[in-house]
């Protein structure tokens, strides 16, 4: 029994699937943004897939959560008060809550369903939501940012599905100007950037995008997902406005680092030699980026 994930007629990888093998179906629906399906695979544990895209798996969900949580938020000394944009799953809710200096976590997802599916079949993602500094706003991010007050975010992550579908405006000019607005002058922005391999195009235009509305540091990152497109998946990480953050170097490794787990904060995947490292790019994306 196998079933292949189609990329084959998806624009934005054209010509690639990625097949994985499926145990049992265990969700499959339909809500007024997107098809949600959930499977039981033979060797990634349970997966969600979102518009036939795979969003997460049991296996290497870490590698995505901790990175898009840990590399903005070990970047600056002390962050509070954190929005998160997306991440109905509610892993990134998890990553946050390991830092102790935060006080309150919005979240603002626009699909019930993906929260709903995530608590019956995702249970060790959606223990984020059990976090009592967390406030759940079930919405449109767009709507959301309009209306947050100026200055309240230390640093807003946006955990979104890709830009094709109801994630589409979170990678347009309007929305980034919103997020400058809402966060702090110290504050950061870390966005879901897409494959090296496969989006430098779209890389490109977030770049010129942020590079007119932060003024402070932009850089971006990547790190290895096995189920994404490509194998590797981006990070755009952005400083309001000056001094610039030194994004390369984590400044704030959630206390002292022992072995792989941080003051008995569980850590799979992130470390501060990992958040330095991610920060290095191939040749031919450093010339790709910076021509812009
Ligand atoms: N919170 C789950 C991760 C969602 N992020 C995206 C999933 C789909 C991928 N093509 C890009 C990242």
């Amino acid at each position: 029994k196998t079933s292949k994930v189609q990329y084959f007629n998806n624009p934005m990888w054209p010509g690639e699937a990625h097949s994985l093998k499926v145990e049992k179906i265990l969700f499959q629906g339909k809500s007024p943004y997107q098809e949600i399906l959930v499977f039981e695979s033979s060797t990634y544990g349970n997966v969600l897939v979102l518009d036939g895209i795979v969003q997460l798996t049991d296996k290497d969900e870490c590698a995505y959560q901790e990175m898009v949580t840990h590399l903005p938020l070990c970047s600056i000394p002390s962050p509070k008060n954190v929005l998160v944009v997306g991440g109905g799953d509610g892993g990134v809710l998890r990553e946050i809550a390991k830092h102790d200096s935060v006080q309150t976590i919005d979240i603002c997802e626009i699909d019930q369903l993906v929260i709903n599916v995530c608590k019956d079949y995702f249970p060790h993602l959606y223990v984020g939501y059990e976090d009592p500094r967390v406030q759940l706003h079930v919405g449109d991010a767009v709507d959301f940012l309009r209306n947050a007050p100026e200055g309240k975010y230390d640093a807003i992550i946006v955990d979104s599905s890709d830009p094709i579908g109801p994630a589409q405006e979170l990678v347009e000019k309007p929305f980034f100007q919103t997020i400058a607005r809402a966060l702090k002058p110290g504050g950061v922005l870390c966005n879901l950037a897409e494959s090296m391999w496969l989006h430098t195009h779209l890389i490109q235009d977030m770049l010129s995008i942020c590079r007119e509305t932060f003024k402070g540091a932009i850089h971006y990152a990547w790190t290895s997902v096995p189920t994404y497109p490509s194998g590797v998946i981006g990070f755009l990480l952005c400083a309001k406005e000056g001094p610039p953050v030194n994004f390369l170097t984590p400044v704030n490794p959630i206390e002292k680092l022992v072995g792989d787990t941080i003051a008995g904060k569980e850590m799979r995947f992130y470390n501060s030699e990992i958040h330095r490292a991610a920060f290095i790019l191939p040749t031919f994306v450093r010339k790709e980026l910076e021509a812009h």
